[in-house]
């Protein structure tokens, strides 16, 4: 079945590409946006040729990368990160995000933590006022994940369930499962956050605050700039 936001994350990953102009080092998240994203800056590049070093965050968008004749090199060899693209699963009028929905939160958080800058791109139907009936991924230690997954449900914020593809557990980049909390609110995603992380088994939570964070939104015709979030 055809993505029906394909169009806003192709406009979103051609208006992106556009953008990455002093950009040396780039790093890049992963998903069908970033894919778009990739997709775009390889045909960009090959009209505008520039030096460009990329780290990507998963092996997905890497393997993607590399095809499409991009140099990619492992986070832990540079110095630091000009600009991250990623996308996101949920965006919140402040500016907060969920990321996850593929798995690759702890790796997509290192590469934005590594950044001076971060890019969002999101189709419009991921802006809400706030996070209301939504699904936060946590990444969780495979080690005792059931006992996690108990403790999780016993914070009682919401219900937590292990994801699964076939017949197994998802398995993450890192090796890690995930957990993904049905959450009727979140009132103070920064406080929920930090809750969830000092549970034990936890590894880390889909909700990313506070980053030096633009936030490109697109419903398939334009592409325009969600609230302003400090950077
Ligand atoms: O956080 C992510 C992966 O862990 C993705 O950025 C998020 O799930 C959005 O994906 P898509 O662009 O396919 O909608």
């Amino acid at each position: 079945m055809e993505d029906p936001w394909h169009r806003a994350k192709e406009a979103l990953g051609r208006w992106a590409a556009q953008q990455i102009q002093d950009v040396r080092i780039l790093g890049i998240g992963s998903g069908s946006t970033v894919s778009a994203f990739i997709q775009a800056l390889a045909r960009y590049r090959q009209e505008v040729p520039m030096p460009l070093t990329i780290t990507a965050a998963s092996h997905a968008s890497e393997e993607q990368a590399r095809q499409l004749g991009l140099d990619v090199v492992p986070l832990e060899s540079l110095e630091h990160v000009d600009l991250a693209v990623d996308g996101a699963d949920a965006v919140d009028a402040h500016g907060a995000l969920i990321k996850g929905g593929g798995a690759a939160l702890v790796r997509e958080r290192l590469v934005i933590a590594a950044a001076r800058h971060t890019m969002i791109l999101v189709d419009s139907s991921k802006v809400m006022n706030a996070f209301k009936r939504v699904r936060l991924p946590i990444a969780i230690i495979p080690f005792g994940w059931r006992q996690t997954l108990s403790r999780l449900n016993g914070l009682g914020v919401g219900t937590a369930s292990l994801r699964r593809k076939g017949e197994g557990p998802v398995v993450t980049d890192d090796g890690l499962y995930i957990a993904d909390l049905a959450i009727g609110n979140i009132a103070v995603p920064d406080m929920l956050h930090h809750e969830l992380k000092r549970i034990d088994g936890v590894v880390d939570t889909g909700l990313f605050l506070d980053y030096p964070t633009a936030i490109w939104v697109s419903d398939g015709l334009t592409v325009w700039r969600h609230n302003e979030t400090g950077d």
